[in-house]
């Protein structure tokens, strides 16, 4: 006999774009996935407008999400014209966070401070003290938190650490290259957010995540690299004339693999999704395909003859793994999961993997030279 899923309780906070995507995908039923262990209700919209969150739920989630359309549960979603009232409502027991990065702490810290667990989309915080602080506050409250890093729960992502770290189908993995850019610049205003300093924008902020994301997932979280930090970090950065960066890239070494990343990011041109992400090894590579933050498929190149270096390949193996959705279920299911367990951080997002990422990108935007307007970070950075 099958039992009940735990039904995670959501709040969203934040009517814009990446809210719509995430209840739109806990809305998919579970079944589609395979899914039997954990569900999901939207309890709660909230909006700085209540007509914006009255017309979000209208528009998105009319009968609330899967858990509700299954009868797991029985209130609807309800719609708030503040962020506070989602935190205080008695159904919400995990709030996400989809608003801009300069609101992210505040808003995350308002979940935790009304004793809710929080899912916070990236870039986590503005800087590595803000994190300090918030993860410290979910801790000392047992409550859970976490960065939206989806891409870590894509099954494409999954597969491939599969097959580097555990079939070794590359054999000894020593380069990671992950770009992620989009074609903005020039032909949005410059107070789009990822232009805008008012909205600490940039793309190493904005997408930078993803890039790094594949380099940890394949190099810091290899099983010989025990979880080592990079031991060197190095970036260069161009700055816009807003102040916030246009292209920024960063090489980190992880000497107890003989491994290192190469990452990038910039605002000039679209990412190439047909190799967005290349992973290299001694017996030959992965190619990954899709968005850096969506991938949908890979293709192994091997080597021939790994001895020689003659460029020699045996046939391409593709691996398409395309899917129904924008693809954050499986982040939101990880998330139920967590929560069912009485977890406070997820052991494949690690509050540690946070901080790391935000020290970095603090380094990079210090040396690079891009600050911050003042009184945007809530926590300043010790100089
Ligand atoms: N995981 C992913 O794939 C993605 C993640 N993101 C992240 O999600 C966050 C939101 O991005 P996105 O959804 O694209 O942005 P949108 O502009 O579409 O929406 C952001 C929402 O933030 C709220 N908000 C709060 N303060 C402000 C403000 N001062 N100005 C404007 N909006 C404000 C608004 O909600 P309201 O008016 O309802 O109060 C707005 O709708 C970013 O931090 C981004 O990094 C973005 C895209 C993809
Ligand atoms: O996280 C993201 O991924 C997709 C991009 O389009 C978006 O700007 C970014 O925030």
């Amino acid at each position: 006999m099958s039992s009940k899923p735990f039904v995670a309780q959501w709040g969203v906070v934040g009517c814009g774009w990446i809210s719509s995507e995430f209840v739109m995908d806990i809305t998919r039923p579970t079944s589609l996935r395979k899914v039997s262990d954990v569900s999901h209700a939207l309890a709660a919209v909230g909006s700085r407008s209540l007509p914006k969150a009255e017309d979000f739920i209208s528009k998105y989630c009319p009968d609330g999400a899967c858990g509700q359309k299954d009868g797991l549960v029985d209130f609807k979603p309800r719609a708030y014209g503040s962020y506070k009232e989602v935190a205080d409502d008695p159904n919400v027991n995990i709030v996400y966070v989809g608003t801009m990065n300069t609101s992210h702490y505040d808003d995350a810290k308002m979940a935790l401070e009304a004793g809710k667990h929080c899912l916070l989309e990236k870039p986590a915080t503005l800087n590595a003290a803000e994190w300090k602080d918030l993860s410290g506050l979910a801790k000392s409250r047992d409550l859970f938190l976490m960065e939206a890093v989806w891409t870590r729960f894509n099954p494409v992502m999954l597969a491939i650490q599969q097959a580097v770290h555990i079939d070794k189908v590359i054999g000894d993995v020593h380069v990671v290259r992950s770009d992620h850019s989009m074609d903005l610049y020039g032909k949005q205003p410059d107070t789009h957010r990822c232009l805008s300093a008012d909205l600490a924008g940039g793309p190493m902020l904005d997408v930078g995540p993803y890039p790094m994301v594949w380099s940890l997932m394949m190099l810091f979280r290899h099983p010989k690299n025990d979880m080592s930090p990079p031991e060197k970090v190095a970036g260069t950065m161009l700055l816009h004339s807003t102040g916030v960066d246009l292209a920024t890239g960063w090489t980190m070494t992880f000497p107890k693999i003989k491994a290192i990343a190469y990452c990038t990011t910039n605002l000039f041109e679209d990412t190439d999704k047909k190799a967005h992400t290349r992973i290299v090894g001694s017996e030959g590579e992965i190619v990954v395909q899709g968005h850096t933050s969506r991938p949908v498929g890979y293709t192994v190149r091997r080597l021939i003859d790994p001895s020689r270096s003659d460029g020699k390949y045996h046939p391409d193996e593709v691996h398409d793994m395309g899917f129904e959705g924008f693809g954050l279920s499986w982040e939101a299911d990880q998330v139920a999961r967590c929560l069912k367990a009485g977890l406070t951080e997820c052991p494949t997002m690690l509050h540690k993997e946070t901080q790391m990422t935000m020290e970095i990108f603090d380094k990079l935007r210090l040396e690079g030279g891009y600050h911050y307007l003042p009184g945007l970070e809530r926590i300043p950075l010790k100089p």
